[in-house]
């Protein structure tokens, strides 16, 4: 798939898992992002009492459908297996997951988006094939247990200073009212998780956060 096109699924990215549904349920959570206008959703299922067998696969394959239905890409996170199983239009994996290289082996010219902390990481990434890296976190973040240190804006600086010009895509702790300057330090999108899906009002808030990155975009 062509940079352009992956830069412009990366605007508004909901990453989004039972785990992180609290105050009501995925399917009703995704629709409302849909709604609001995400341009790309990842089915992240991780973390104490995650689904598993039968109860995931129900899931992954509803939210599959509200995506497809929008022609929204539909992206299952490390799983690789499942993703071939379900066809789904891409994979994440982070630098602990099976290599990028392997895995691009594996899903075709379906979306490869690795996880890269350094620029060192980002560089080897991009080498194995992947199509965009995700960035951080770049704040705090409550939605993973398992997060890196806080790195702010300036790893997103950095890359671009070192010649990092592939599709970027921030996460961590993004809220609206830090998306703008997540843009500015060079990322082509953010990726939300609990900023979304416990959001009081999801279509509202996807809708705000997506003008936002669009507003900062242009400006850029
Ligand atoms: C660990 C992760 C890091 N980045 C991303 C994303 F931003 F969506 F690319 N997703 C993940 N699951
Ligand atoms: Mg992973």
């Amino acid at each position: 798939m062509n940079q352009d096109q992956i830069r412009h699924y990366l605007q508004m990215y909901l990453v989004v898992g039972s785990v992180n549904c609290k105050a009501s349920d995925p399917i009703t959570i995704v629709k409302a992002a849909l709604s609001g206008g995400v341009t790309l959703v990842q089915f992240r299922e991780k973390g104490a009492d995650a689904l598993q067998g039968t109860e995931l696969l129900r899931l992954a394959l509803q939210i599959q459908a509200l995506c497809r239905a929008e022609g929204v890409p539909f992206i299952i996170n490390d799983d690789v297996d499942l993703a071939l199983e379900i066809d789904a239009d891409g994979v994440h994996i982070g630098q602990d997951d099976e290599n990028a290289e392997a895995v691009r082996a594996k899903i075709g010219d379906r979306i490869l988006g690795v996880s890269a902390h350094t620029v060192s990481e980002a560089r080897f990434a991009m080498q194995q094939g992947a199509d965009y890296l995700g960035i951080g976190p770049i704040y705090p973040t409550h939605s993973k247990d398992d997060a890196h240190e806080v790195q702010g804006t300036a790893i997103l600086c950095e890359l671009r200073e070192n010649g990092i010009h592939v599709p970027l895509v921030g996460i961590g702790g993004i809220t609206e009212e830090r998306a703008a300057e997540v843009i500015k330090a060079g990322a082509d999108g953010v990726a939300v998780i609990s900023a979304i899906t416990e959001a009081k009002d999801v279509h509202e808030t996807v809708v705000r956060m997506k003008s936002k990155v669009g507003n900062t975009l242009r400006e850029r």
